[in-house]
């Protein structure tokens, strides 16, 4: 498939400037500011980990840097990103329209927090996996198609024989890594993430890290975890933006903020994980 990319030559990957995102008001609920002033950046080859306690704005951050905001979201109200700039690959989110997210969406995946329990109940793994790319190219090669649906489920370690089961005879860990197959169909360059290790295996942590690995080896590629998952954010060797009530409270390495614990909410992340432990890759990960 052509890639008919988007993207300028950025020196950074992604760029958050002061952004603030409120959720408009809905019902007998009054607008709420979820991000507030938020900056940081992501190099080529960088991955970044958000954290935070629940509410603390993390899945905002993710949904707006993904132009979430732009797509339908049901009875939910879409976050709105009120202040700030925000690049992503070269693009303007704020200056995104909707008939700019396919072109967006070929260079940006998204994987959603719910992505999981999501999945098109009426349609195999393969079909599943399929969709991206038979929607840019509806008369993809059969063949190559299939190949690279096998591809992309043996990167996240799932059998062959996943092709052809359905979500209702998957577990909640094997559905989980189809969403993660499906949003890397069409090989993107920034990899957005919302918890992409929840209720995976933990032995699958070192396919998640190698995937990455592997895509930053072959060229440009960036990745923003939400993720609580310290050991995959040690692999990755990735920094971390902690946030606290939608502003960030702190910036650096796994270890080096649970080190610092400037922050209430790192005082008490470095008290429950305890003393720094070594990364640990596949040879270890089944020992947990
Ligand atoms: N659709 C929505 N409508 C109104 N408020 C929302 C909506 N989604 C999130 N919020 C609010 O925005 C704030 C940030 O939510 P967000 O989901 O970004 O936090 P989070 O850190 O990802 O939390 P969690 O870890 O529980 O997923 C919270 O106060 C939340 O209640």
């Amino acid at each position: 498939m052509e890639r008919v990319t988007s993207l300028s030559p950025d020196s950074r990957a992604i760029v958050v400037d002061d952004v603030s995102v409120d959720y408009p008001a809905h019902g007998i609920s009054g607008t709420h500011r979820a991000v507030d002033g938020v900056s940081f950046s992501v190099e080529w080859g960088e991955v970044v980990g958000i954290m935070g306690e629940s509410g603390s704005g993390k899945s905002s951050v993710a949904r707006v840097l993904a132009a979430d905001h732009l797509r339908p979201s049901g009875q939910n109200v879409s976050p709105q990103i009120v202040g700030g700039a925000i690049r992503v690959g070269g693009s303007s989110v704020r200056r995104l329209r909707r008939r700019d997210l396919p072109r967006f969406d070929f260079d940006v995946a998204f994987l959603r927090q719910d992505a999981a329990d999501t999945l098109d109940p009426e349609r195999t793994a393969a079909e599943i996996v399929a969709a991206p790319i038979l929607e840019r190219d509806r008369r993809y090669n059969r063949a190559s198609l299939d190949l690279r649906v096998a591809t992309l489920l043996d990167e996240v370690m799932l059998p062959l024989g996943t092709m052809v089961k359905y979500p209702f005879e998957l577990s909640a860990g094997q559905r989980q890594r189809v969403a993660l197959a499906r949003t890397l169909a069409l090989d993107p360059k920034i990899l957005v993430a919302d918890e992409p290790t929840a209720g995976i295996d933990i032995s699958v942590r070192s396919a998640v890290s190698d995937l990455v690995d592997r895509r930053r080896r072959d060229g440009d590629f960036a990745a923003v975890f939400v993720t609580h998952d310290l050991d995959l954010l040690r692999a990755l060797r990735g920094r971390v933006i902690a946030l606290h009530g939608g502003s960030v409270v702190g910036v650096g390495s796994v270890d080096g903020l649970l080190e610092s614990a400037e922050h209430p909410f790192l005082t008490a992340l470095a008290h429950a994980v305890g003393p720094r432990r070594p990364s640990r890759r596949r040879s270890d990960a089944s020992s947990s």
